[in-house]
């Protein structure tokens, strides 16, 4: 696959915030990308912009060559988890798969497979509602999983999982990245994004810092991160 993700000179302002101020970098596919930096660097409202919910001020983000927004079947291209996903607590996990999944025009059996996927199934027909933070976490990746998308960007995936959610999750990233797939992870977790990124990205005060590639014998990205950010 070409290039997963492309902005260009992309920035916001929300009245005299500039929340993102002409970032430009690429997401390839292959590779889990870690997209860092402080509160308030502007990193959910650049995600926002390539998943079209919000529009730049100025400059473009193309998921392939397309703007999301313009996707013939963006659910088989992105799939998406930003923040704490809204659930109807009285559906169980299986039935709020199944509305998407229909509403998608999916084959029934993607409800089961990404229920798997995310290692679910026992609670599959329980209701949302009595869920932990983790579960959901969980059932918010299932849901962008439905389409099994090329690009999966995720917002501080690792939010609610407890040591073995966490060990999961770092497994299926590598996995799913291996499988040439692109995957733009935003998160503060330094330690635990070191292990499976090969690239990261460092925005402040809605700039772009620093890009770099992160092989096993290069710069700590603690330091590395210190240093762009300070
Ligand atoms: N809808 C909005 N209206 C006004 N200001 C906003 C809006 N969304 C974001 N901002 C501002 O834009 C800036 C960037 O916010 P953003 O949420 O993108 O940062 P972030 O890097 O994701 O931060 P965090 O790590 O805390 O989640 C902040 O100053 C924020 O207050």
């Amino acid at each position: 696959m070409a290039t997963a993700i492309t902005v260009n000179n992309l920035s916001k302002s929300f009245g005299a915030v500039r929340a993102v101020d002409e970032v430009s970098f690429t997401v390839e596919p292959g590779a889990v990308t870690a997209f860092l930096g402080p509160n308030g660097a502007g990193k959910t409202t650049t995600l926002r912009m390539i998943l079209g919910l919000v529009a730049p001020t100025a400059g473009t983000a193309m998921i392939g060559r397309t703007p999301y927004i313009q996707l013939t079947s963006p659910i088989t291209k992105v799939g998406a988890v930003l923040e704490a996903t809204a659930f109807h607590p009285g559906l169980s996990a299986r039935a709020h798969l199944d509305v998407l999944r229909t509403a998608a025009g999916l084959a029934p059996a993607r409800v089961d497979l990404v229920l798997d996927q995310v290692d679910l199934t026992r609670a599959a027909d329980r209701k949302i509602g009595g869920f932990s933070l983790g579960m959901r976490q969980r059932l918010a990746i299932a849901s962008a999983l439905l389409g099994d998308p090329e690009i999966l960007i995720l917002d501080e995936p690792a939010n609610g999982l407890d040591p073995r959610g966490i060990a999961w999750l770092r497994g299926f990233l590598r996995a799913y990245a291996h499988e040439g797939r692109a995957v733009l992870v935003s998160t503060h977790v330094l330690a635990e994004i070191e292990r499976i990124a090969g690239r990261a990205l460092i925005i402040s005060a809605g700039r772009l810092v620093r890009q770099a590639e992160l092989t096993p014998d290069s710069t700590d990205l603690e330091n590395l991160y210190l240093e762009a950010t300070r």
